[in-house]
């Protein structure tokens, strides 16, 4: 049979099958990274996503044997397997998504800018292929550092003339998922009932949860791979009252700390994979529902920004068929959230900064 109408057979075989409607229509998602330690288990989690029709796995190793696995999978989604730079062109072709964990993690003692010389040198790589193959996919940046490496991708598709500040997100729902599980265990409430904007960056001290804004869940249904519904008449639990000064600032220290926390306990064989992937799964969700015109999807996420005179930060995003439909504001601080915000700021700067200047080669 000729290949343009064996696909074209595939194709009304899924739609006959009900996979692909008006409201739900093929979506294509590429994993850059996708045999690595984050990679296998989201190439899993994303496979299960019933809004994926295509899953594009890409890696510079090992991916013909990670998408014969997670294909036999009964789910609708197609994988298919991508090795080495040849074929980074047809992994990316026609992406809505592509999500990138690729690039070395920490070890113990190491901090996520130690990594910056290696992995600053293959998101640039990648960014520069996705200007080119997919210039119109939103981007999610699992990539450490992310402070510096969603600078790094700005400038390459500004370079590349293909730039929208819509479609470019780093990854920070870990974070997100941290400060949840973290609250939720200490003041002994349901983690299905709170929720923790966290803003800043992702390393250190520029993580910061906002812990004062503790909310019930932004009517999210269920717990596992939704994203969150925002609702802002749903305000502050009577939870976020019951903890005392003091754990509040062990709790922020904790989630600044929490991927450290890992790496140690890691002992050298890399930093978070499972947590992440789940993170990385649900913000993809979240990107995939904003796409497809889902209201009110709301998540945190390290972007172009207004909210502080840093041009990138994270905060709360609206997520809509363009990629960010609004970058919410801040809420109210309290006088610790606000010292926290200032501190951060020296940091954050300079690893933009040092993202910036490595994009433009100096
Ligand atoms: N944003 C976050 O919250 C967060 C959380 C955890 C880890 N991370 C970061 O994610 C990255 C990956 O972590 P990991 O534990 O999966 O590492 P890993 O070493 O297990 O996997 C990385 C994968 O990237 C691949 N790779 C390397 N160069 C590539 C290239 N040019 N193109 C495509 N693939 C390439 C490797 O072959 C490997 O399979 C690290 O930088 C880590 O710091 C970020
Ligand atoms: O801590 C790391 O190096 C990985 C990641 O950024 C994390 O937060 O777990």
């Amino acid at each position: 049979m000729r290949p343009s109408l064996l696909k074209s057979t595939a194709e009304l075989l899924r739609r006959s099958r009900g996979y692909a409607s008006s409201a739900n229509p093929e979506r294509k998602v590429a994993i850059l990274g996708a045999a690595g330690g984050i990679g296998q288990p989201l190439s899993l989690l994303m496979k299960l996503n019933p809004l994926v029709s295509s899953l594009s796995l890409y890696d510079i190793a090992g991916t013909p044997g990670v998408a014969a696995d997670v294909s036999h999978i009964n789910s609708p989604a197609l994988v298919k397997g991508f090795m080495g730079d040849d074929q980074l062109g047809e992994a990316l072709e026609g992406s809505d998504i592509v999500i990138i964990p690729a690039g070395v993690p920490r070890k113990p003692g190491m901090t996520r800018d130690d990594l910056f010389n290696i992995n600053a040198g293959i998101v640039k790589a990648l960014c520069t292929a996705i200007a080119k193959h997919c210039p119109n996919a939103l981007v999610n940046m699992i990539s450490n550092p992310v402070n510096s490496t969603v600078p790094i991708a700005a400038e390459v598709f500004k370079k590349a003339g293909t730039y929208d500040e819509k479609k470019l997100f780093g990854v920070t729902t870990l974070d997100v998922v941290r400060a949840k599980t973290f609250y939720a265990g200490k003041a002994g409430v349901p983690v299905t009932e709170v929720n923790v904007p966290v803003v800043g960056g992702h390393a250190g001290i520029t993580i910061l949860p906002l812990f004062s804004q503790v909310l019930r869940p932004w009517t999210m249904s269920e717990v596992s791979c939704k994203s969150d519904t925002h609702d802002p008449s749903k305000n502050a639990t009577p939870a976020s009252n019951s903890l005392s000064q003091e754990d509040i600032e062990a709790l922020t220290k904790r989630t600044q700390d929490g991927g450290t926390e890992v790496v140690e306990a890691k002992a050298g064989k890399g930093s978070a994979t499972l947590s992440m992937a789940y993170a990385g799964a649900v913000f993809a969700d979240a990107c995939l529902k904003g796409l497809n015109g889902v209201p009110d999807i709301v998540e945190c996420s390290f972007v172009q920004s207004t909210v502080t005179e840093l041009p990138f930060f994270a905060s709360k995003v609206r997520l809509g068929k363009n990629g960010v439909e609004e970058v919410l504001g801040l809420g109210e601080l309290n006088d610790f959230e606000k010292k926290g915000l200032e501190s951060l700021k020296v940091e954050l700067k300079s690893s933009i900064d040092k993202g910036i200047k490595f994009a433009h080669g100096s």
